[in-house]
């Protein structure tokens, strides 16, 4: 089984490359993919630089050119639900894309023609992920994933995108992988810890609790990959 695990900045990945201890190193695209084995496993880690259109040629890459067959995504989200806090994990049940808006011809926010403003994570990985927290006693949060090409930090269109997509967490990704996974059938999950708020404060949080909130997720892809 080859799995794919995908981060958007080094640091989500850096707790990753830092626990297989050894990795290949490939160069492709302007980017950098790291091949391992684990318990039996093809691994292939990547991270793909922040925003949307960085996020699916990464995410096609590890699927079309390294053949992995399952994709788990690794990282960090601004908080839009007001019950969740700084360290908490979240795993995606549906991710949508906030910026993108063709409203002005009826359609709904998150929405193009022959598309879905949702994108469902896959079932399974979801029950695996519960399961690995209730076996490691982890609080696992559940909830949609917002992604948009912006870094939120303000309460305004915090609110905006909460109210409008029902969502729990922003960020830069993730639905881009939900779209190119959709479409190359390949199943995946995208589990964040949360850094911030995505209020006026975020920039300072982030900064402060990218490290950390990383590591909390790349830990928890890592107890995922001993139950696959
Ligand atoms: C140099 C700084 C790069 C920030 C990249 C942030 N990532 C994007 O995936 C996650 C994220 C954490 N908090 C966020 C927020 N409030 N809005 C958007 N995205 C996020």
């Amino acid at each position: 089984m080859k799995i794919a695990i995908m981060g958007a900045m080094v640091e989500e990945i850096t707790p990753l490359l830092d626990f297989f201890g050894t990795y290949e190193t490939l160069e492709f695209a302007k980017n950098r993919y790291y091949t391992t084995t684990y318990k039996g496993m093809e691994l292939v880690i990547a991270y793909s630089k922040i925003g949307k259109v960085n996020a699916s040629l990464t995410a096609t890459t590890l699927i079309e050119k390294f053949g992995a067959e399952q994709l788990l995504f690794s990282g960090v989200a601004g908080a839009l639900n007001p019950n969740l806090r700084i360290g908490d994990v979240l795993v995606a049940t549906a991710l949508a894309q906030h910026d993108l808006d063709i409203t002005a011809f009826g359609h709904p926010h998150g929405y193009v023609p022959e598309g879905s403003v949702y994108v469902d994570t896959d079932a399974s990985l979801r029950a695996l992920a519960h399961k690995v927290a209730k076996a490691q006693n982890i609080i696992l949060q559940e909830g949609i994933i917002a992604t948009g090409d912006q870094f939120i930090c303000d309460g305004v269109k915090k609110e905006w995108i909460h109210t409008t997509f029902k969502a729990d967490a922003t960020e830069m990704e993730g639905a881009s992988v939900a779209v190119v996974c959709d479409a190359l059938k390949i199943p995946f999950c995208v589990l964040r810890a949360i850094s911030d708020a995505a209020d006026m404060d975020a920039g300072f949080s982030f900064d402060e609790f990218l490290v950390s909130s990383a590591k909390e997720s790349a830990q928890f892809i890592i107890a995922m990959l001993d139950e696959l």
